[in-house]
């Protein structure tokens, strides 16, 4: 399993990230899955792939790809990740932050609002978001359809609203928004079509208290828009020119407003939206890369925190069972699945007992890491750990190993993506 059994908190250090890019490697099983995912919106362009550059792997050459990666032998292409040691150690408040984040739930959860006028493309981009990133797409506009269908007291104004092109009053955006992200299992969210003028934000941010991370703004000219909505074919009541030139005026006087009231705040990520699915989706990647490589590292954290104190329920959850390893305790042999490791979180468990003592933690501290990703739904995590034991017979050594640790992102039983930890590699380190 990879280190001490003990109780431990587990300091951080040496993790100042610099986000750009790193490799672009194959897609895995599970993206292929993904590639042939149907949208949340049932939009039909949604389920097609990425398109681009990406090869795609079998299965054999994944496993292929992890030996090499284990034993080191992979150059990753590209690579332009960096990582600054000495970074300050994490507070306790800050570790206990990290915890959360690091099961994908907390109360502060991740928003990015999604703008551009109508038809510049918010709802195809946010698909192809969701199929590679794992964000929860909410779109105002059709929440509030969904409430029209619902056969809701509010239906019959909120028709009437939307047939006019204007704006639905905040209240009711913000509490179908409000309530579909509280039945989600996710910290991630992209809002789209939202906030539509200053109303819906100043309400957003008074009943949710959330910021988001950032404006996602998809500039695109009206003709271009008109275009592309009069061909949308989608069956919508507003997909009229006469609604649309409504639509386009709320948008000037109302929605831009809100997006230059971001601008002063350094919040706005404009995109150029007249050039093809495709290429639009290669500006807007950059943008959500970091959110994937700070998700490994706080899995990978969860992970080593489950270790050091014992916690194998929390290493069952984070581990796929066919977990593979290589590490000093299986003497140069490859492990298979995670009974090897339970016997020392068993052990740990029977040590403490039988000698009752409630000494002080096992410490890990994870020194210079880097995370490097494969594709959208693989990444491999290395740094060097230190582990402060404080119980005898080593007491107050320190031990130091290196770490290479692949996570795979998998839909689970409910049909939900999470990052499953599917082999790593520990060997110790040299010491200076
Ligand atoms: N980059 C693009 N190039 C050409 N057509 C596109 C592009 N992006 C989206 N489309 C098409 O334009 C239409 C409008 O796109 P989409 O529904 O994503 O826009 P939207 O911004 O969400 O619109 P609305 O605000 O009205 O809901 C769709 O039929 C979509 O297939
Ligand atoms: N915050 C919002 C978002 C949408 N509306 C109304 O819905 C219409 C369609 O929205 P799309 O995002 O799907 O284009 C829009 O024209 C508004 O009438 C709203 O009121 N508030």
């Amino acid at each position: 399993m990879g280190g001490g059994s003990a109780r431990s908190a587990l300091t951080l250090a040496s993790r100042t990230l610099r986000t750009r890019c790193v490799t672009y490697l194959p897609a895995t099983s599970a993206s292929l899955q993904l590639l042939e995912a149907k949208s949340l919106t049932g939009r039909p362009e949604n389920g097609s792939s990425s398109g681009g550059d990406q090869h795609i792997f079998s299965k054999d050459s994944w496993q292929t790809l992890l030996t090499f990666a284990a034993a080191g032998l992979m150059a990753f292409t590209g690579s332009s990740f960096s990582v600054a040691a000495g970074a300050p150690v994490l507070t306790e408040d800050e570790t206990a932050e990290n915890a959360g984040r690091a099961s994908f739930k907390s109360t502060n959860p991740r928003v990015i609002f999604v703008l551009g006028g109508p038809g510049s493309g918010k709802g195809t981009q946010c698909a192809k978001i969701v199929d590679s990133y794992g964000f929860v797409h909410l779109s105002a506009g059709d929440l509030l359809r969904a409430e029209i269908n619902s056969g809701s007291e509010n239906g019959t104004m909120i028709q009437n609203t939307i047939k006019e092109g204007k704006i639905v009053p905040s209240e009711v955006t913000v509490r179908l928004l409000q309530k579909a992200m509280e039945e989600c299992n996710s910290n991630n969210f992209l809002i789209d079509g939202f906030p539509r003028n200053e109303e819906n934000r100043a309400v957003f941010e008074h009943v949710t208290g959330i910021e988001p991370e950032f404006i996602l703004f998809f500039d695109c000219p009206e003709e271009e828009m008109e275009k592309r909505i009069l061909s949308r074919n989608q069956g919508r009541e507003d997909d009229n020119l006469e609604t649309i030139r409504k639509r386009f005026k709320v948008f000037l006087d109302s929605t831009v407003p809100v997006v230059n009231h971001y601008e002063t705040t350094g919040k706005v990520r404009k995109i150029n939206a007249t050039r093809s699915v495709d290429d639009v989706f290669d500006m807007v990647q950059p943008l959500f890369k970091h959110f994937v490589q700070d998700d490994l590292l706080w899995a990978t954290e969860e992970l080593l925190r489950g270790i050091d104190t014992g916690d194998y329920s929390t290493y069952q959850r984070l581990c796929h069972p066919k977990l593979t390893a290589f590490e000093p305790e299986a003497q140069g042999q490859l492990v298979e699945g995670l009974d090897f490791h339970k016997f020392y979180f068993d052990l740990g468990k029977a040590l403490k007992s039988s000698s009752g003592t409630h000494g002080p933690a096992v410490q890990s501290t994870i020194v210079a890491p880097k995370v490097v990703l494969l594709g959208t739904n693989a990444g491999v995590v290395t740094y060097t750990r230190l582990q402060q034991i404080p119980s005898s017979p080593k007491a107050g050594h320190t031990s130091a190993h290196n770490e290479t640790r692949v996570w795979e992102r998998q839909k689970n039983d409910a049909g939900e993506w999470e990052w499953k930890h599917i082999h790593f590699h520990r060997s110790a380190a040299p010491t200076t």
